[in-house]
C-alpha cells in the first residue's frame, strides 16, 4: 500500500533579492546597498526617482536611496519622491563618506575647466572647491559615479566621486579626503519596499557598520 510521505519538499535556498539603487556602479549607493544586503541582485538605476518607479512596479524587491548628508542636508530628489509615494521605509544604513577628485589619465595637470559630481558632492565639497578651484564650472549630474564616467570622456574634466571609481573607471587620484566635514561626514540611506513587504530579519547584513571601525591612525 502506497504511504504518503508528510516531509515537506526539500525547500530551495530563497533568490537574492534585486535591489535597485542610485548607479552606476561605485556610487555610494551601492556600497550602502552591499553593506545592507548580504547577497543581492544589484540594480543600478540612472536617477533616484528610477529607484521608486523601480520598486514600485515590482521590478526589484527593495530599493536604496540616499536621504541626509550630515552637513550638506536633506536630499533633494528623494524628499520630493517620499511626499508622494506608497513605498515604505523598511531599514537604514550610514556611510562615512570620503570624497576624491578623479581625473582622466589623459588629463594634464592644472588644465582643468569643469568639475562633474552629485549636487550633494559638490555641496559637500563647497568650501575645498572654492579655495583650491575658484571659478571653475561645477557640472551637476545625477550620481558621483556619472561624474566619474563623464570624467573618463572629458580630459578638461574632475569628479567628485568615491575612491574606488578611481579603480571602476580607471581614473588618476588628484586629491583625495576632499569633503570639507573631514571625518565627520556620513550619509543616511534608507532602504524602501512595497508597504506590504516586511524586510527579512537577516537584513541589514550582520557585519559591522563602516562607522564602527576604528579610524586610520
Ligand atoms: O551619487 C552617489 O554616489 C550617491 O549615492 C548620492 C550621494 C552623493 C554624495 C554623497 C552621498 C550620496
Amino acid at each position: 500500500m502506497a504511504t504518503l510521505s508528510t516531509s515537506a519538499a526539500p525547500s530551495r535556498p530563497a533568490a537574492p533579492p534585486r535591489v535597485a539603487f542610485l548607479g552606476p556602479l561605485g556610487t555610494y549607493s551601492h556600497q550602502a546597498t552591499s553593506e545592507f544586503f548580504s547577497e543581492c541582485d544589484l540594480a543600478p538605476q540612472p536617477r533616484i526617482a528610477d529607484v521608486f518607479v523601480a520598486v514600485s512596479t515590482g521590478e526589484s524587491a527593495f530599493g536604496v536611496v540616499p536621504i541626509e548628508n550630515s552637513s550638506f542636508g536633506a536630499v533633494a530628489e528623494t524628499m520630493e519622491q517620499l511626499r508622494t509615494t506608497e513605498l515604505s521605509v523598511r531599514g537604514m544604513a550610514t556611510l562615512r563618506i570620503g570624497h576624491a577628485l578623479l581625473a582622466s589619465k589623459k588629463a594634464e595637470k592644472g588644465k582643468a575647466k569643469r568639475v562633474y559630481s552629485h549636487e550633494q558632492g559638490i555641496g559637500q565639497c563647497r568650501n575645498y572647491l572654492a579655495e583650491r578651484y575658484p571659478g571653475i564650472d561645477i557640472v551637476p549630474v545625477n550620481s558621483t559615479a556619472q561624474a566619474a564616467r563623464e570624467a573618463s570622456d572629458d580630459v578638461e574634466g574632475l569628479a567628485i566621486c568615491s575612491l574606488k571609481c578611481a579603480e571602476v573607471y580607471d581614473l588618476d587620484i588628484v586629491d583625495r579626503d576632499i569633503q570639507d566635514a573631514g571625518a565627520t561626514n556620513t550619509t543616511r540611506f534608507v532602504v524602501l519596499a512595497p508597504s506590504a513587504v516586511p524586510l527579512p530579519l537577516s537584513y541589514p547584513a550582520s557585519r559591522p557598520s563602516k562607522l564602527d571601525e576604528q579610524p586610520e591612525q
